[in-house]
């Protein structure tokens, strides 16, 4: 990702460290000193990030391109509000367990904002905040929840690979093969460059 394209989609994406606290989950949580984390810390989760144009999503052909270079046949829209969303309490209380999904999780802001928390490789939380136009791909078995933040409200386009399948397995699910080859994949890239930053 080029510097130019990077600094726009920080507009729409970033992310920091949390500070573990407990209380309201809609809260930003940044540690004190805040700890930022780049696109590119992402990317070595396997998180890859992308900001497109959420007012004309239905023409766009940046979208397109992404759709059929990455086979997203599938999506659909889901609105995160009381009014809009079945089962709006029980639905935000299973976004925020922690889970993991054998397939990868993709999902475009097109409205409002949430925060997507990720594990680092360390186990440590990542706090990754998703506004308008931000377009995020969380790889299959990567821990991970959800939440709106204050604002209460998220419209979010819902990709999938195609029949979209759901299911979320919540922590402990290590013995998984998604999670097996997240951690191989994942873990494997961090070795290599230490190795090579060693060299
Ligand atoms: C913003 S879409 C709702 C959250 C969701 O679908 C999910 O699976 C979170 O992990
Ligand atoms: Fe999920």
């Amino acid at each position: 990702m080029g510097e130019a394209v990077k600094d726009q989609t920080e507009e729409v994406i970033q992310a920091w460290y949390l500070d573990n606290k407990e209380e309201d989950q809609k809260l930003p949580h940044h540690k004190d000193p805040k700890e930022f984390v780049s696109l590119d810390k992402l990317a070595e989760l396997g998180v890859l990030c992308w900001r497109l144009d959420a007012d004309n999503y239905e023409t766009d052909e940046e979208l397109k391109k992404i759709r059929e270079s990455r086979g997203y046949s599938y999506m659909d829209l889901c609105e995160v509000c009381p009014e809009k969303l079945p089962n709006y309490e029980e639905k935000v209380k299973m976004f925020f367990e922690e889970h993991l999904h054998i397939d990868e999780e993709i999902r475009y802001c097109l409205a409002g904002s949430g925060y997507f928390d990720v594990r680092d490789l360390n186990d440590v939380w990542i706090r990754v905040w998703v506004k308008k136009g931000g377009l995020i791909v969380f790889p299959a078995g990567i821990y991970h929840r959800f939440t709106v933040d204050s604002d209460n409200y998220m419209k979010a386009m819902r990709l999938f690979v195609g029949g979209p399948v759901w299911t979320a397995y919540n922590r402990p699910h290590d013995h998984l093969p998604a999670r097996k080859a997240y951690m191989k994949k994942f873990l494997k890239v961090i070795g290599d460059r230490n190795i090579d930053a060693s060299a």
